[in-house]
């Protein structure tokens, strides 16, 4: 079976998919946390756990890709109540830009108000190494250069404006505060800043690709994130969000390196625990404003 490329979601239709969670649920979340590829042991670490298969949710998309659970978990970080995608979807997996970042809409009427992205993502910048984590500061977002923006199409002003600022998309005082928290935990030396640029994959990039992303001015290169960062942005939730740095791109024809899934997978694994103490420990933090 396709997956379902219905394009639009109404107002209405996020609404059902909130309520039908909030009563099944007494986890009033103010974080909402995105899984990357491999990433998903962030879940985990939620305390007093309400699952939900993806499957089972109104109007959710499936998840179709090796590393990315297709679970929803509402719980508590360290007291703080939290929702958290284990596993995110994108667009190669064949569903429409407005299905993919759906559940940021759904994040936004469960009541979060900060969103924490993390993904999986190769380095261009000839300073990073692989097991880096970068903190994103900005975003090429090529598919929206080509028309493909989650916001294209009619415009629901209970979400948000037509034309949403980006120049301010990702929080300052968030990476700021992810810098800091970095460092306590002594993660300097592998802790970076950047630019993430979106391609639509699922091929890995050329040479020649790779080369002109490069010169354009981005650090990392993958293919997910900067949809669900417009979409937050648009309905006013405050963003953050993290590359692991997980291979090297290639840029040399003379390289024997190939870029593959498995090793994705398995920096993911090696650079687990740091990644995620990273980020609860800045859940602690962020003040909301009831808490
Ligand atoms: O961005 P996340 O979901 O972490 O996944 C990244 O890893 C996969 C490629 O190995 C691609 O889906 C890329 O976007
Ligand atoms: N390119 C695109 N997406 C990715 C990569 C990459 O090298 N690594 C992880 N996701």
């Amino acid at each position: 079976m396709f997956p379902d490329t219905k394009n639009g979601y109404t107002y209405e239709d996020c609404k059902a998919t909130a309520d039908w969670l909030l009563a099944q649920t007494d986890v009033r979340p103010k974080v909402g946390i995105v899984c990357g590829s491999g990433l998903g042991g962030l879940a985990e670490m939620l305390k007093d756990q309400v699952a939900f298969n993806y499957k089972d949710i109104p109007n959710f998309p499936q998840s179709t890709v090796h590393g990315h659970a297709g679970r929803l978990v509402f719980g508590t970080l360290k007291g703080r109540p939290c929702v958290c995608m284990q596993g995110r979807f994108h667009l190669y997996e064949g569903y429409s830009i407005q299905k993919i970042t759906l559940p940021i809409r759904i994040f936004k009427l469960l009541g979060v108000e900060t969103v924490m992205l993390t993904n999986a993502a190769g380095g261009l910048n000839q300073d990073f190494k692989v097991g880096d984590i970068m903190i994103i500061k900005d975003h090429l977002n090529m598919p929206g250069f080509a028309g493909n923006n989650p916001l294209s199409g009619p415009n629901d002003e209970r979400f948000g404006v037509r034309f949403p600022c980006m120049s301010d998309a990702y929080d300052r005082e968030l990476q700021q505060m992810a810098m800091d928290v970095g460092q306590e935990l002594g993660y300097g030396d592998f802790l970076k800043e950047g630019v993430y640029c979106v391609l639509g994959g699922p091929s890995f990039e050329t040479v020649a690709e790779s080369r002109m992303l490069h010169k354009l001015g981005a650090d990392a290169v993958g293919m997910s994130t900067a949809p669900e960062v417009i979409v937050a942005r648009h309905c006013g939730m405050r963003v953050f969000a993290l590359s692991l740095i997980t291979n090297q791109v290639v840029m040399d024809y003379d390289s024997v390196e190939k870029a593959n899934h498995e090793e994705v997978l398995q920096t993911g694994k090696e650079r687990a625990e740091q990644l995620e103490r990273l980020v609860s420990t800045m859940v602690t933090k962020i003040e909301h404003n009831n808490n």
